[in-house]
């Protein structure tokens, strides 16, 4: 499926420029003076299982040919989110079936373009080599796969940078900071950026599942008590989509509905 994706970044860039939506995020975006090597296609209201087996499919999982029942893409959805897991694991069964179904999701394919060899931005420098900038994800939970390229890093809790290998045909699962609300901090937001360091094109997808515009994302109250105070006010998730949107900075979480 990289070859696939390969092809849909090669198309001419006039060709590119007309895939738009209105909503962020959906839109082709690409070669913008602020990240002049990224570019990124979303496909909005992506059924989850369809989006889904694109993306196993895309890092061979479980073969390519091969057709998946509903019913295993389910479960295979339910287990790389790790969302079945992390309810129970909470003791907060009963709120799965609300959050499924208050939940939507965005699959979006993405290419950061190699360094020409000799660019005087010489790669050795992280600075120079960011091709996607150190952020956290504003959704629920993010699953990505890539080529063979590396280049995702995570930051520590020191503040400094982590490469993060990911092994062939593997998935990387990213908490957002719906998650790190609704979890009333138990979950962290893993702070994350790309960097491309060698001269092959990276190419990863993802699937950015996210509560839907007019969702309330509110802490439960059994996750708050004496340990645990209740660290963000409840919100609506589009409100502060937009907020974030208006200031783009890293604290806004926290200032926009922290306690
Ligand atoms: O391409 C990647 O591996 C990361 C993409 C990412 O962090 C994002 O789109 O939010
Ligand atoms: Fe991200």
């Amino acid at each position: 499926m990289f070859m696939g994706i390969k092809a849909l970044f090669d198309l001419p860039q006039e060709t590119k420029t007309k895939y738009v939506n209105p909503k962020p995020y959906r839109s082709y975006s690409g070669k913008s003076p602020v990240v002049p090597f990224y570019e990124s296609f979303g496909l909005d209201n992506a059924q989850k299982l369809e989006a889904l087996k694109l993306l196993l499919i895309s890092c061979g999982q479980k073969g390519t040919q091969r057709d998946y029942s509903c019913g295993e893409l389910g479960d295979a959805g339910a287990e790389f989110c790790g969302a079945e897991n992390d309810f129970e694991s909470f003791g907060m069964e009963k709120y799965y079936a609300s959050h499924i179904q208050d939940s939507t999701s965005l699959f979006r394919v993405m290419r950061y373009i190699a360094r020409p060899s000799g660019d005087s931005d010489t790669v050795d420098d992280d600075d120079k080599a960011i091709a996607l900038r150190a952020h956290t994800d504003k959704n629920a939970i993010t699953i990505l796969c890539q080529n063979e390229v590396q280049g995702l890093e995570v930051q520590t809790k020191d503040g400094n940078w982590a490469q993060v290998m990911v092994p062939r045909d593997a998935l990387v699962v990213i908490v957002g900071e719906a998650l790190k609300v609704w979890s009333n901090g138990r979950l962290q937001a893993a702070r994350h950026r790309v960097v491309v360091r060698g001269d092959k094109d990276r190419y990863s997808c993802g699937l950015f599942s996210m509560p839907k515009e007019e969702t309330m994302i509110e802490v439960p109250s059994e996750l708050v008590d004496k340990e645990h105070p209740l660290l963000y006010r409840p919100f609506i998730f589009a409100d502060y989509i937009s907020y974030y949107a208006s200031k783009l900075s890293d604290d806004a979480l926290e200032i926009f509905a922290g306690i």
